[in-house]
């Protein structure tokens, strides 16, 4: 089944049309990750989605029902985490999560069952702190287990890693990657890294417009060349090369890769 379906979309703010002819889909259980620079019209077409914001033209299915502007039928299949999520500073993550349920209708008991589980997903548990002390990566944990609070089939997160530092980026993408199979995730970003650790689908939002889409594997052999990559520790490098030499085999390229830096600062932290 489909989660999203996306035919035709168009949005103009005055004379500026952000989104020109969007068509795109979403199967049921995967991750998607929703690519674009910063101003590619990824947020506008989330609150399309949700029905926050009217489209000029086009249409919207989740799970097979159409959205309507002003319209919040389809988001009891939804979840959403904004880009800046906004929180009551004073009260304390299970305080905060409480309101949430309330607010959403929930009975006391699921709250206290679904905010138990899901602070543990999101590795709050026994965090006595008020939200206003929170880290950036905190904030946003907290909104991804707001967000699931009502056990939506669909979660949508807007550029969730952002604004994050490594570990907090990873923290992030630990926790989407454990929804996987049980929750589809559309997530927004510009970090192609992200993507390719936890998507496997994407689509590229240039002009308004997808200009690429599709499986990730299956993108990746259809851009792939025929090159192979081994790793060696630096010690062993002649020793390979008289090898390759002895059996007359000749690598086309031979390069010093030095780590990412990415890398190393998650090692080193
Ligand atoms: N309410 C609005 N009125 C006028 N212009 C808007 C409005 N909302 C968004 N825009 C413009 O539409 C374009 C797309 O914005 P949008 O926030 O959807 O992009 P984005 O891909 O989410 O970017 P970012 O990564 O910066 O959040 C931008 O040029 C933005 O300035």
């Amino acid at each position: 089944m489909e989660a999203l379906r996306i035919e035709g979309l168009k949005k103009k703010f005055g004379e500026t049309e952000v989104i020109r002819e969007l068509s795109f889909s979403v199967p049921e259980h995967s991750v998607f990750g929703f690519i674009g620079k910063n101003g590619a019209g990824k947020t506008t077409t989330m609150k399309m989605i949700l029905g926050l914001l009217k489209p000029d033209a086009g249409k919207i299915q989740v799970f097979g029902e159409s959205v309507s502007y002003g319209e919040t039928k389809t988001n009891r299949f939804t979840g959403y985490l904004p880009d800046v999520p906004e929180f009551y500073s004073y009260m304390t993550a299970s305080e905060y999560l409480r309101l949430c349920g309330e607010i959403a209708g929930l009975a006391s008991g699921e709250i206290r069952r679904r905010s138990a589980e899901l602070l543990e997903l999101v590795g709050l548990t026994d965090n006595k702190k008020r939200v206003g002390g929170y880290s950036r990566g905190m904030k946003q944990r907290l909104g991804i287990a707001q967000a699931l609070l009502g056990n939506p089939r669909l979660l949508i997160c807007d550029e969730p890693t952002s604004a994050l530092d490594p570990v907090g980026r990873k923290e992030i993408l630990d926790i989407l990657f454990k929804l996987k199979g049980r929750t589809t995730v559309i997530f927004s970003t510009h970090i192609l890294t992200d993507v390719e650790r936890i998507c496997d689908r994407v689509g590229v939002l240039s002009e308004g417009r997808i200009v690429l889409s599709g499986e990730m594997e299956a993108l990746k052999k259809q851009y792939a060349q025929d090159k192979v990559m081994m790793e060696f520790p630096k010690e062993k490098q002649e020793e390979v090369l008289a090898v390759l030499k002895a059996q007359h085999l000749e690598p086309l390229h031979t390069e010093v890769v030095e780590p990412s830096l990415e890398k190393l600062f998650l090692e080193v932290i």
